[in-house]
């Protein structure tokens, strides 16, 4: 491996930049070159890249967001497109690639590697933890940090005024972020998309608790729930319960910001390892955090396993502790 290509995908996820940093430091000092891709796959697709040395990497470890750009890439769903992607990393002298992003980010990196024997490496970056193989996805220790901090603040309005909030964090198919928020927040409740019976559990409990004295509630949902994120459940149970309520949507606030220690710490160990990887000759892996540890996984069993389940102790300990 002479040089190697790196392009962050689909959602954006704090510490993207922390594990670009580790990649492109790491590639030095084993003698390989580095060039970023531009805007995810569409930049490999169009040749768009700069190349990457270990001063480009400067005062970014701090920075939410990816200083690549990223992109959903359409086109890249097409095989006569990902032979062209192929191809032109070629023209630009690149060996090998890694992908930082998620879940689907790595489908399309594997059929790069299965259709044109590019090798790969994939590193797991997104807010929402869904990603098979690992315990924790670069970005959602932010993600997750970032919803405490509205939720904190809430409370204060919540204590005073006596109204129910129910806060809306992200995660389409994945209740990762909602659990860990709510428990981490003392959340009364909170609905996920993994779960189907939990809005008369919080009914229920939520009753329990006003009975006890409890003034205030803060009801945690993620985005992807069935019955229609915040705006859905909110009048289900203001209505059961007879109480005014607010819908906060926290949406792309998530996000950005500066990524936490958590962040930047598996960012730049999994930065590291995809680069040792490739340079060694492994392709088809990711670098998942296993017992706390960063370790090799194997991409095809990533994408082939699909969304890890929720948290069930995680769901009932949200419930229980509400009180
Ligand atoms: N099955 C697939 N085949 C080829 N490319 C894919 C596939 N799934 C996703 N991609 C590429 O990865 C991009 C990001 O995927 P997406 O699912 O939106 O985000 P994430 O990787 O964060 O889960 C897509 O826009 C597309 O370019
Ligand atoms: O910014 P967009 O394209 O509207 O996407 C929003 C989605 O992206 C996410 O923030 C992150 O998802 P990915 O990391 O899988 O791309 C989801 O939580 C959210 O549902
Ligand atoms: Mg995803």
């Amino acid at each position: 491996m002479k040089r190697l290509g790196i392009l962050t995908s689909g959602g954006d996820a704090p510490g993207m930049n922390a594990a670009i940093r580790a990649a492109v430091r790491t590639a030095t000092r084993l003698g390989v070159q580095m060039v970023g891709y531009l805007d995810g796959y569409c930049g490999l697709v169009r040749g768009a890249f700069v190349e990457l040395d270990d001063r480009a990497v400067g005062n970014i470890i701090q920075r939410g967001g990816t200083i690549l750009g990223t992109s959903r890439c359409p086109e890249f769903f097409d095989p006569e497109v990902r032979a062209q992607a192929a191809n032109q990393m070629k023209l630009d002298g690149v060996d090998g690639l890694i992908v930082i992003g998620g879940d689907g980010s790595f489908r399309g990196a594997l059929a790069l590697q299965d259709e044109c024997g590019v090798a790969v490496a994939g590193l797991p970056g997104t807010i929402d933890n869904d990603v098979w193989g690992t315990e924790e996805s670069i970005g959602f220790d932010t993600a997750v940090n970032t919803a405490l901090l509205a939720i904190d603040q809430l409370r204060d309005t919540g204590e005073s005024t006596g109204m129910m909030f129910f806060v809306e964090v992200m995660g389409r198919t994945s209740g990762a972020i909602a659990l860990h928020t709510a428990v981490a927040g003392g959340a009364a409740g909170v609905v996920v998309p993994e779960a189907h019976a939990e809005i008369g559990l919080v009914i229920e409990r939520i009753r329990e608790t006003m009975a006890k004295g409890k003034r205030s509630h803060i009801i945690v949902v993620a985005e992807g729930d069935e019955a229609g994120g915040a705006f859905g459940v909110a009048p289900i149970i203001g209505k059961a319960l007879d109480r005014p309520y607010r819908v906060v949507v926290l949406g792309h606030t998530q996000r950005g910001g500066r990524p936490t220690m958590r962040d930047r710490l598996v960012a730049s160990e999994g930065g590291a390892m995809a680069v040792e990887a490739l340079v060694a000759g492994r392709t088809g892996v990711m670098i998942g955090r296993q017992g706390g540890r960063s370790v090799e996984v194997n991409l095809r069993d990533v994408v082939n396993n699909g969304h890890p389940p929720v948290n069930a102790g995680l769901l009932r300990l949200a419930q229980q502790l509400s009180g």
